[in-house]
């Protein structure tokens, strides 16, 4: 039995960190169920190899989120999914500052399992997975459906060796290609499949990721690995591992050449692929003209938000095939935001909600119009993250000068702000920070209503956002 703990803190972690622990607690990672300390990170980062001269790459910690109250060794840490779930503890032997991070080290222990998620039967231990096979065994680790060349490829190093077969699809936080289409890319194959829920770990180097990728795939019983699109990165992976076999690098259809066929619709070469690959990339990867969009207007009360916005869906309604959502200020103060003020937490967590909501409507390839003052770069920044993962995103900042928002003064708020009945407002006792990052400036004061809409529509034509 493990000693009382001094005290115990919840944290929720996101999904990368709970795959990374995931695998940790599976036994899949080189240094066994825990979490790094800071030498044995810097040893990673600089040479690959924990201080002991193991082989690692990813150098694995939990940095405590801001407002979690302060841990110290021998307290127990209670980590927490993006369900809710308490599925792992830490107990740690180190709380290190790193960066205005506090990083925690130390031994963790599974609490509970984590919800299986699709295609649980895919989804085992490596130990089950090494108890599977007999003979050798060739691991093809895949972050993508895999197309003509790549198979005709596995095939021949798995006959010259006699080897059996297993795709380990790479479906962890990150991935570009979603599990269910990685699956259904994959199954056609008659190949074995399991899943492995390998984040992408985009701090990682890329000779680093492709070791990480072998590593795991040996730890799944792999005694040879094949890296599909490694391109020259299986060079770098020696240190005993299984040497990979390469294919590629990029087989006939270079990645940058296949994304931009795929931007635009038009059909992939005759027998580069299989239709269920080819699905799987579409959907993944949908024309940029169906892809969801998510157009966020921010600008002072009265620049003229809503105005524009609201013109912006009745061309895009009229002139495209897009189906759009307006989430207009008063429709989501009233609903999805109802009760909150206008607080600094408060604007925060009404602009996250729309952001929220606006890349949902993206994810599903809807266009989400939102028009709200969203006065903190801090919250847009979040928003363009969120709209990102989903489709794409376009900022228009309303620059109408605070003094012509005054005069028009629609409503009579700022003449009530000025009288200080109304606390907090924006441009008069309460900041707006002027975007550095937006697609389009539009100052109502001197470009007509008609205009903006034209310069609106203009950006999306020119990113082929509409047909
Ligand atoms: N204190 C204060 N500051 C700014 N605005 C105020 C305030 N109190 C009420 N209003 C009215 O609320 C509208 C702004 O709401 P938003 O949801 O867009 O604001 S925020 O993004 O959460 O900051 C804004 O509407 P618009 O004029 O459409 O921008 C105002 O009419
Ligand atoms: N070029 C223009 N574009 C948009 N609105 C304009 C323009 N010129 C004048 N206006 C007026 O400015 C006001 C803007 O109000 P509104 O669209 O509700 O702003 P916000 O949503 O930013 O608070 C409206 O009364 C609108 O008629």
């Amino acid at each position: 039995m493990s000693a009382v703990p001094s005290s115990e803190v919840s944290v929720r972690v996101d999904d990368a960190t709970a795959d990374d622990v995931e695998l940790a607690l599976s036994g899949a990672y080189a240094p066994g169920p825990r979490l790094l300390t800071a030498p044995e990170r810097a040893a990673v980062a600089a040479d690959g190899t924990l201080p002991d001269g193991t082989g690692w790459e990813l150098p694995l910690a939990l940095a405590l989120p801001a407002g979690t109250e302060q841990v110290t060794s021998g307290d127990r840490v209670v980590l927490v999914d993006s369900e809710a779930v308490p599925f792992a503890a830490l107990t740690v032997a180190e709380a290190a500052e790193e960066d205005g991070h506090t990083l925690l080290a130390g031994p963790l222990e599974r609490l509970r399992p984590r919800s299986p998620g699709i295609f649980a039967s895919l989804r085992l231990a490596p130990q089950e997975v090494r108890g599977e096979q007999g003979g050798p065994v060739l691991a093809v680790p895949c972050a993508r459906p895999l197309h003509r060349h790549d198979v005709d490829a596995i095939l021949a190093a798995a006959a010259r060796d006699g080897a059996q077969v297993l795709l380990l699809g790479l479906v962890g936080a990150g991935r570009e290609v979603p599990a269910e289409q990685l699956v259904r890319a994959l199954r056609p194959l008659g190949l074995r499949t399991r899943l492995v829920p390998l984040p992408a770990h985009p701090g990682l180097q890329p000779v680093a990721a492709a070791r990480l990728a072998v590593r795991v795939a040996a730890a799944y019983g792999a005694d040879r690995v094949l890296l599909p699109h490694a391109d020259g990165l299986s060079q770098g992976v020696g240190d005993g591992l299984p040497v990979p076999v390469e294919v590629g690098p990029e087989g006939p259809l270079p990645a940058p050449a296949l994304a931009q066929l795929l931007d635009r619709g038009e059909p992939l070469p005759e027998g580069f692929t299989f239709p269920e690959a080819e699905r799987a990339l579409r959907h993944a990867h949908p024309a940029t003209t169906e892809r969801g969009l998510v157009m966020l207007f921010t600008g002072l009360s009265g620049s003229g938000k809503s105005t524009v916005a609201r013109a912006v869906v009745e061309a895009v309604v009229e002139r495209s095939d897009r189906t759009v959502t307006l989430l207009d200020g008063d429709v989501v103060r009233t609903m999805l935001s109802s009760g909150l003020g206008f607080s600094r937490p408060d604007r925060e967590l009404n602009v996250r909600r729309i952001g929220w909501v606006a890349a949902e409507i993206a994810r599903h390839g809807g266009t989400a119009v939102c028009a709200p003052i969203a006065p903190y770069a801090s919250v847009r920044a979040d928003v363009r993250a969120m709209a990102e993962r989903a489709g794409a995103y376009v900022l228009v900042h309303v620059s109408t000068p605070l003094q012509v928002c005054e005069a028009r003064d629609r409503k009579g708020l700022y003449a009530k702000a000025r009288a200080g009945l109304i606390p907090e407002f924006t441009g008069i006792s309460d900041p707006y920070e002027a975007p550095d990052d937006a697609d389009l400036v539009l100052d109502t004061s001197v470009v007509t209503l008609e205009e903006c809409v034209e310069r609106v529509w203009r950006l999306l034509v020119d990113r082929r956002l509409v047909g």
